[in-house]
Order: structure tokens, then C-alpha cells, then sequence
């Protein structure tokens, strides 16, 4: 099975990490090498840019690939998205001069001219929009060509928005929400070796907002322990040799850790252990 991969720029690292961390080694992949066998024989990974990868699925030189669902809107290539791996969270957006009054709503560039690395995503909108314009394709500094006459307005990627503020732009409207995500196709996603992928992936990120407590407490305490632990199921509860302690250890939310710890000091509990979980499978 092959999964395709950002070979470099920002989504690169973190998609490398995410399946190391899914146990998903990479194994004998030199740095400039376009493909690494994984710890699984059966899994390997191609490396290509992460606007390619839509066509490397669709076309079948990969079976399932990691990129953003910007990319996949402008290959327009029908693949199914298994799964938001929550990164690489940006928008699409149409921008104008913040000092040009004459482009302050979509239907104001009737007529107009809008640059973007994204042609096809674009057309799409303003047809949706029902709004005609003429659409040049830059292949990057898209921010720079409503200020060179070359556009009245851009469609371009933003996510903390400092490109568009340096270079004095405003959102007019918002066109596309995207992430990346693991896309597979509709003849590969049902494949055996796909889903244990998917659920590699997925138990990692299952994880990321949990955490697992242990710790002591007098058994006497034990039903107000279990009154404060939230979540997951009911607590695991062990008996400690030579003590008339019980061990209690559960799973519960990142955000909870703090209140839960003050709230299971005040029933009883001691020698209270919190770790970080890598893989959840649920
Ligand atoms: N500023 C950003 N914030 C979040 N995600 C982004 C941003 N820019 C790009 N992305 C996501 O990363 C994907 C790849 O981005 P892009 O094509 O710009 O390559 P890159 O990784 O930025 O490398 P480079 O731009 O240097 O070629 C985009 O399709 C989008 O999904
Ligand atoms: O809202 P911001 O956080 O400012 O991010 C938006 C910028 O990020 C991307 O550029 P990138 O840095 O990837 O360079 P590129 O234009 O070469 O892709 C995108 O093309 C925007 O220019
Ligand atoms: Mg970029």
C-alpha cells in the first residue's frame, strides 16, 4: 500500500511526525529520497509535492495521500477525505486593497480581474456567486498584484492573516475552509490495510487532548473518587499489596487535569501521576 507525502515546505515535518508517532517508522529513507519503506513491509511511502499529491491518488501511484483539501478542490479529482489530520488549517479567501472602496463585496468585481494560485476553485466561486470575472493564474506572492495593477483582488491562502495585513489587504469574503487530511480513493478506502492506517492516524490524534491518572487513595474514598473522575467509562481500580490503599487510575481530558487533581486531593487521593497517552484506540 502506498501513502503519499509531502516531500517538503510546511507540511512535510509535521506529516513525517504524525506517522512516527502512529508507529508507522520510516525506515532507510535517505533525505533526497522520493520513497521510504515503513516498519510495516506492506506500507510505503512516496514523497511528492503536496500539490501533486491529489493526482498521485487519483491516478493510482498512490492509494491513499496526506494534503491539504485546498489542494484536493483545485485538482478536482473525486477522492475521499478519511479523515481531518488537524494541521495545516488555513482559509481561502478573496481580498482587495483595504483602501479601494470599489471592491468591498463579492459582487462588486463583476467585470473585475482576480489573481490566484487556485483558478479553478476560484471560478467555481465567482460561477456560484453568479459574478463574471477575469481570473490571471500566479503560481505565488499572489498579495502583491492587486497593488501592481495586475488584479483588483486575490484569492489566496491565509491563517494568521499577517500576509494580507503587511500587504494592506481585506478579507471580502471567505471561499474555502481547509485542513489536511488523509484521502484515499473510492476503490481504496474499504482496503484492509488502508483502514489500519487510518485508525493509526486517527488513534493519535484521539489521544492528544487526554491524559492518564494514577494514583493512591483510602478504599473509604473510593465512591467520592469516582464522583470526581470524569469521562471514559468507570475508573480502573487495584488493590496495593500490603496497603489498605487502592490504586485508581482513568483517562480524562486535558482541559480537566487541573480542577480534577484540586478536586481528588480534597476526597482523599495521593501520589497523584499524570502522563500524556500516544495512541488512543477506541
Ligand atoms: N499559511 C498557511 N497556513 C496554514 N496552512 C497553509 C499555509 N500555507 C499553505 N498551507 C497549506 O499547506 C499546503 C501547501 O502549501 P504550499 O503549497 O504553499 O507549500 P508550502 O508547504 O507552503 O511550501 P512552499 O510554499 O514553500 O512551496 C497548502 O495547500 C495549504 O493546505
Ligand atoms: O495568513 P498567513 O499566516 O500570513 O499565511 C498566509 C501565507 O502563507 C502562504 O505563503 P507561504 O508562506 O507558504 O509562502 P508561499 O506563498 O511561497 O507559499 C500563503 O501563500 C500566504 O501567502
Ligand atoms: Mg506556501
Amino acid at each position: 500500500m502506498r501513502i503519499a507525502v509531502p516531500n517538503k515546505g510546511r507540511l512535510h515535518d509535521p506529516s513525517v511526525e504524525l506517522l512516527e508517532r502512529a508507529g508507522l517508522h520510516l525506515v532507510d529513507g535517505a533525505d533526497r529520497q522520493l520513497y521510504a519503506q515503513t516498519v510495516d513491509p506492506d506500507v510505503t511511502v512516496l514523497y511528492a509535492r503536496a500539490a501533486d499529491i491529489p493526482e498521485y491518488v487519483a491516478d493510482g501511484a498512490a492509494d491513499i495521500g496526506i494534503t491539504g483539501l485546498d489542494q484536493v478542490r483545485e485538482a478536482e479529482v473525486d477522492l475521499v477525505d478519511l479523515r481531518d489530520l488537524d494541521f495545516g488549517r488555513c482559509r481561502l479567501v478573496l481580498a482587495a486593497p483595504e483602501d479601494d472602496d470599489s471592491v468591498t463585496a463579492v459582487a462588486d468585481f463583476e467585470g473585475g480581474r482576480v489573481a490566484t494560485e487556485f483558478p479553478n476553485i476560484t471560478r467555481r466561486f465567482f460561477e456560484e456567486q453568479g459574478v463574471d470575472v477575469d481570473i490571471t493564474e500566479v503560481s505565488g506572492a499572489t498579495e502583491l498584484t492587486p497593488h501592481v495593477d495586475i488584479a483588483d483582488g486575490i484569492v489566496d491562502i491565509t491563517s494568521t492573516g499577517t500576509t494580507l495585513r503587511m500587504n494592506r489587504l481585506e478579507i471580502v469574503a471567505e471561499v474555502l475552509q481547509s485542513s489536511v487530511r488523509l484521502f484515499a480513493r473510492e476503490d481504496t478506502a474499504d482496503a484492509e490495510k488502508v483502514q489500519q492506517v487510518d485508525m493509526a492516524l486517527g488513534s493519535v490524534l484521539s489521544a492528544e487532548d487526554k491524559r492518564y491518572l494514577m494514583m493512591n487513595a483510602p478504599e473509604d474514598a473510593l465512591d467520592d473518587v469516582k464522583e470526581v473522575l470524569p469521562g471514559m467509562g468507570g475508573p480502573t481500580v487495584m488493590d496495593i499489596a500490603g496497603s489498605d490503599d487502592v490504586a485508581v487510575h482513568a483517562v480524562v481530558e486535558e482541559s480537566a487535569v487541573f480542577e480534577t487533581i484540586n478536586d481528588l486531593k480534597s476526597v482523599g487521593a495521593s501520589d497523584v501521576l499524570v502522563t500524556e497517552i500516544e495512541r488512543l484506540v477506541e
